[in-house]
């Protein structure tokens, strides 16, 4: 739930840049070009926009479906390499890269957990197997949150 609240506020700390870089180099909307530094931080709240989506269904998925620890840690991470990433962006286009590869890791690993929390609750609703159970069972480790 942290995780999830806190994911909710970093669009609205990027869109606050865009406005206040928007102020800074003297562009008004519905303009966004004018001057290479308002671009990068346009283009860093636009991109993190995009995936956004994404990261809160899947992180959502994750949470419910497989493991709510696991999805909440992999949602720190993805928020703090987005935060990363926009400032990197702000910096310079290069300054983006690392953080960008680094969260595309992140959310491969929530849209796979989603999709094995789904597939393991489809599999005991319906053919009443316990695929996490047994997975637990073989690694040893007691039943994921
Ligand atoms: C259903 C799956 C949909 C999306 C997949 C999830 C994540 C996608 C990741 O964030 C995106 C990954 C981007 C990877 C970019 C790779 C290369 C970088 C591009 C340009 C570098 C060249 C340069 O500017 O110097
Ligand atoms: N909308 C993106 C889609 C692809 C994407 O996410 N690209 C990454 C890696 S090249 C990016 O950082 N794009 C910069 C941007 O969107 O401004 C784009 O135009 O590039």
């Amino acid at each position: 739930m942290k995780s999830l609240l806190l994911s909710l506020s970093l669009p609205a700390y990027f869109s606050l840049k865009v406005i206040y870089a928007r102020r800074k180099y003297s562009i008004p909307p519905p303009a966004t070009t004018g001057h290479p530094d308002f671009e990068r931080v346009f283009r860093a709240q636009a991109n993190c926009s995009e995936y956004f989506p994404l990261f809160v269904i899947t992180l959502w998925v994750a949470g419910l479906f497989f493991s709510q620890a696991l999805s909440a840690l992999l949602g720190f991470l993805y928020i703090y390499g987005r935060y990363q990433y926009f400032h990197g962006y702000a910096e310079s286009a290069q300054g983006r890269l690392a953080p960008l590869y680094f969260t595309a890791k992140v959310q491969w690993g929530l849209i796979a957990l989603s999709a094995f929390g789904v597939l393991c609750c489809m599999s005991r609703l319906h053919l009443g197997v316990d695929l996490l159970g047994s997975l637990c069972e073989v690694l040893g480790l007691n039943q994921l949150e």
